[in-house]
């Protein structure tokens, strides 16, 4: 059976925690008709996104041996190489890229790299905007490439701002990338057939925003005071203990948390309890139940600035049953 080439790529991108994930389920749950690949690259060594994207028929690819735009692009065009062999047919490939990646190097993958050209086409570059958080994050440098590169702008968590912050953001994004098109969303709440097979990606225009695009070898060079650690533990967890400790870390520590998330495992709850942070934004839920021979484990990513991974440590220690 043979693919019908190109398939079309959606690169989904935008700082850490503006809601990529969310908008990758609306969209998986919009198109059940379609066969869609997901690659998900995560900052931070973990694969926590795979249990938060909701499960589906779709094949989630995990690239977690680096930022996708720096040391694993390599690593992109394997796993699109084996895609072409697959038997399955493809309708749409989305890729997640973590939220502090430059999506120059992504997009140039799919430009450059003959292979991969010839069988892929950018389909957009989509960026997802935290409302609420974007005044926090325009002091670094990846949140401007993102917004510059976009040919659609999702202007998410509306609901955490007022009409005046809007109209200032609006103009903000303008004079950033005038061109693209902007789409306001609470909950990344957006019909699939306004982002998908849109052929919005347009070459000449990204080259206005950076004419080297073609020609250089892009180094990013992350801005390294934003870091990460994971911890993981497969001995339970005090539930009480964990609620102290995320009310101090979110009360305290939420100005430089950028995005926290995770899989815990509770003593005493047959469920696994999966939260999410971004800032001083916090929620926790029980999720599905864990399964008889599953390894119960406790998996948690925190990602910011200044980090004291010492005091995270022990934090997490603390919280052991
Ligand atoms: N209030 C509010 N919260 C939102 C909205 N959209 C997403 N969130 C929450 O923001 C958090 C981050 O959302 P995600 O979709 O995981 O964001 P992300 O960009 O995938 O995050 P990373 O991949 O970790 O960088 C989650 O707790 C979401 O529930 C929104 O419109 N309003």
């Amino acid at each position: 059976m043979s693919q019908e080439i190109p398939i079309p790529v959606t690169i989904l991108t935008g700082f850490l925690g503006a809601g990529k994930t969310s908008l990758l389920n609306n969209l998986l749950q919009d198109m059940p008709e379609q066969n869609v690949a997901v690659i998900i690259n995560e900052f931070g060594d973990t694969s926590i996104d795979s249990h938060l994207v909701v499960s589906t028929k779709e094949e989630i690819l995990e690239i977690n041996s680096g930022c996708i735009c720096c040391n694993v692009r390599a690593d992109l065009i394997n796993i699109l190489t084996n895609m072409m062999k697959q038997e399955t047919e493809m309708d749409h490939i989305i890729i997640e890229t973590t939220g502090m990646a430059n999506p120059a190097p992504v997009i140039q993958t799919f430009l450059m790299d003959e292979q991969t050209a010839a069988s892929f086409e950018l389909d957009s570059v989509i960026t997802m905007v935290d409302a609420k958080h974007i005044w926090h994050h325009v002091k670094e440098e990846e949140p401007g490439q993102q917004i510059a590169f976009a040919d659609v702008l999702i202007v998410n968590k509306m609901d955490l701002i007022t009409e005046a912050e809007k109209s200032e953001l609006e103009q903000q994004l303008i004079n950033m990338n005038p061109q693209a098109e902007r789409i306001y969303t609470t909950y990344a709440n957006v019909d699939s057939g306004d982002l998908i097979g849109k052929k919005s990606f347009e070459l000449e225009y990204i080259l206005t925003m950076d004419p080297n695009l073609l020609t250089q070898t892009h180094h990013h060079h992350h801005n390294d005071q934003v870091t990460s650690c994971v911890f993981r533990d497969d001995r339970p967890l005090d539930l009480e203990k964990v609620n102290k400790w995320f009310a101090y870390l979110v009360q305290f520590k939420g100005e430089h948390l950028y995005r926290y998330k995770g899989v815990l495992y509770i003593k005493q709850l047959e469920n696994r309890v999966v939260f999410q942070g971004v800032h001083m934004l916090f929620a926790g839920t029980e999720s599905f139940k864990w399964v008889n021979d599953e390894l119960r484990q406790s998996e948690i990513v925190f990602i910011g600035k200044h980090l004291d991974f010492e005091e995270l440590e022990r934090g997490f220690q603390y919280c052991l049953a």
